[in-house]
């Protein structure tokens, strides 16, 4: 074992030499092509405003002209991100190796394995394979011993001789030994320890087996990730999408990504993951802000999740809370669509057309609504109707209709319906369903609660039908648990593509957990596949041990990383909590420590008496876009899905329905050292 560590420190130290002084070389090259590319333009340009008054009357040459410079940027562009990536390489060139004995040959040949192919020249063997090369899953997969992969052509067999694990930073080696296992626990121990971030982190030197079974998964079409807290459901996601965007450059580009993303903190920690893996950025969205601009058109506002949980944290009636689930459920659903099979009749004053000698009578109009266009959702019907009448007309004259002929048209079909305000049509449905109906009120004061915003969302798409988001090839749902029957629903009728969909159903903002996995193949179908992850990463085992007890789970596998205990303390008054908060906290030792709260009410005031101590602190509320270093107040569920070094909990001795979620949430986001201070009747 001492004898094959020091091979493969000798022979990465060797290797690192040679590789470095290509990589140099190569970017020689590159800032050469990058100068010349940049002299190319400035010529372009003095070429283009010396000429520009003469080009020729047409814009050929003109357009000519922009092509060119165009396609000169796009290449400097290339050429710079190259540079970026190779830059990196040259940083730290790989992290990993595997000796592999193909099956019939006599020598072993090293791979080493790091962020980015790199080869010499194009079409030659590389020197650095990327980590989402086939070969490069051995590293993850395999001991030492009889291995295989899967390339292209099918699947290889050999027997892995050596594998090496290496740390190297700023062109030099760290630590270099040899491993046998898959990845050895004291590297991921050190990864682990050290201190959290305000952006999540690549894990691509400690990818564990299950989870690059994960991130190597092209086959499902919905996969659905169960994982406990911390055991790397979102860092898996992200790395499964560059792994997609790797092997199907082809066909699959960033902007055919979507993430949907609970809020915009978490899409910027988040955001610079892939960026780091060597791909572009993808497309980040709340389902709540998209819901809000596609009603837009009848409401004036809508309100957003974190509303009606702070409704619910204060304490609203229970009919309230009842309702607001009523409205998002499988039985909802079908009460509508009893409603919306009944609504032709209420909904339109069928009666004759007659312009300039062109007519149409109420039969004809009837027959083409029912009959012709059954199929066009309820509220653009009469225009289809309108435009087949229109032609006939235009057919018939042997001229186009002018503008304000067509505007009239516009006004006689419209004026069959009722209404087109789909604000007045979903208060008809409330009504006829007994339930509290929106207030009559101007566009201006119509503020949708938020139990209302996906009903009307499924409404608005039933009668004036949906976009197919056609250009989005594959959508990743982050924190499954948060989202309704409703919003299921809706989300498979607007994206036909792959998806990947995780989450934890003990870390439900709501109090009742919700488990998505018991409807979410009546929605999607056989197409599901779910996997469950049970191991967790990011806490000791002291917190993760703490965290598993509150909740009552008794599956989870724990990584074994020790630290301080759980304190637990109760307080009489709010000034000796932060006292206390203000002894403990050691932003020198780490980066990132969070005071977690209940309510936005409850943080506030802590960020206040906090501030007025120290100035260094950041609040963090709904419309946050940015996660800071250094301490941060917030409530526990704008905290989901984040980590912090030190987490201290403020709740008050009250019990709610939701005290267990919001302790779990709060304690699971901790890395190193948790404290769960209780606040004598809420003083
Ligand atoms: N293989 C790994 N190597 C190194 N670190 C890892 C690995 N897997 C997970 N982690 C770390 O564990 C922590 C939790 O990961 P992540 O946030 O992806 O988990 P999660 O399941 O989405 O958590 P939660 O649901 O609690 O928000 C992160 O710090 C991540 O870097």
């Amino acid at each position: 074992m001492q004898e094959a560590t020091q091979d493969i420190q000798e022979e990465g130290m060797a290797f690192l030499e040679t590789v470095k002084e290509k990589l140099k070389q190569k970017l020689a090259q590159l800032y050469e092509t990058l100068l010349d590319g940049q002299k190319e333009i400035d010529q372009m340009q003095e070429y283009f405003w010396d000429n520009y008054t003469e080009m020729d009357e047409y814009g050929y040459e003109y357009y000519d002209n922009q092509q060119a410079l165009l396609q000169q940027v796009n290449a400097n562009q290339n050429t710079l991100s190259m540079k970026h990536r190779l830059e990196s390489l040259l940083d730290s060139p790989f992290f990993g190796r595997v000796d592999f004995l193909y099956d019939g040959d006599e020598e072993p040949e090293s791979f080493y394995i790091g962020i980015a192919n790199f080869a010499e020249d194009t079409g030659r063997q590389p020197l650095i394979y990327d980590w989402r090369a086939p070969i490069s899953s051995l590293f993850y997969d395999y001991d030492k011993g009889n291995a295989s992969y899967e390339a292209p052509a099918g699947i290889i067999t050999g027997e892995i001789t050596a594998k090496g694990q290496y740390k190297i930073k700023k062109g030099k080696i760290i630590y270099a030994f040899e491993s046998d296992m898959l990845i050895d626990d004291e590297i991921l121990k050190q990864e682990l320890g050290s201190n959290g971030d305000v952006q999540l982190k690549s894990i691509i030197r400690t990818i564990q087996k299950e989870q690059n079974e994960i991130i190597r998964n092209t086959k499902d079409q919905i996969l659905i990730i169960q994982g406990a807290a911390g055991s790397g459901k979102t860092s898996i996601a992200l790395h499964r999408i560059a792994y997609l965007l790797y092997h199907d450059r082809k066909n699959l580009k960033s902007s055919n990504i979507l993430i949907l993303s609970p809020n915009s903190v978490f899409s910027d920690y988040i955001s610079h993951i892939l960026p780091e893996l060597g791909e572009e950025n993808i497309q980040e969205m709340s389902f709540d802000i998209f819901a809000y601009k596609e009603l837009k058109e009848f409401v004036y506002d809508c309100e957003d999740r974190y509303h009606q949980l702070e409704r619910q944290l204060h304490d609203c009636p229970s009919s309230e809370i009842h309702r607001y689930r009523y409205k998002q459920s499988f039985d909802f659903i079908g009460q509508m669509e009893g409603f919306l099979a009944a609504l032709e009749d209420r909904l339109i004053d069928f009666h004759d057309i007659e312009w300039r000698g062109y007519h149409k009578s109420e039969e004809d109009l009837i027959q083409l609504f029912y009959f012709k266009f059954q199929d066009t959702p309820i509220l653009v019907r009469m225009d289809a109707i309108k435009e087949y009448f229109i032609d006939e007309v235009e057919t018939s004259m042997g001229r186009d209709l002018k503008e304000d002929e067509h505007i009239y048209f516009d006004e006689l079909f419209d004026k069959m319906y009722q209404t087109k305000d789909l604000y007045i049509i979903y208060n008809w449905f409330l009504e006829d369903i007994d339930s509290p109906v929106l207030p009559k009120v101007s566009y201006e004061r119509r503020i949708l609660k938020y139990e209302d915003v996906y009903p009307m969302l499924y409404l608005k798409y039933r009668l004036y039908g949906k976009k197919q988001h056609h250009r989005i090839k594959h959508v990743v749902i982050d924190e499954m648990q948060d989202y309704s029957y409703l919003q299921y629903t809706i989300l498979q009728t607007m994206f036909d593509c792959k998806m990947t969909i995780l989450g934890d159903k003990a870390q439900s903002m709501d109090e009742q957990t919700q488990d998505v996995l018991a409807f979410l193949p009546k929605i999607f179908g056989k197409q599901v596949r779910k996997i469950v992850m049970n191991k967790s990463y990011r806490n000791t085992v002291e917190i993760a041990k703490y965290a598993a007890g509150l909740t009552g789970i008794c599956d989870l596998e724990l990584f074994d990383r020790h630290g301080k205990d759980v304190v637990e303390k109760t307080f009489s008054s709010v000034e000796s909590v932060i006292s206390e908060i203000l002894k403990n906290i050691n932003l020198d030792k780490y980066e990132t420590a969070a005071v977690l709260a209940r309510t936005e009410k409850e943080a506030f005031e802590l960020y206040s008496l906090l501030k007025r101590k120290d100035e260094n602190v950041s609040y963090m509320d709904r419309d946050t876009s940015v996660f800071q270093k250094g301490l941060t107040i917030t409530t526990y569920y704008l905290a989901k899905g984040l980590e912090f070094d030190q987490v201290f909990t403020v709740r008050s001795d009250i019990e709610t329905n939701m005290s267990k979620q919001a302790d779990y949430i709060c304690a699971t986001r901790a890395l190193h050292e948790l404290y769960m201070y209780t606040l004598e009747n809420n003083k």
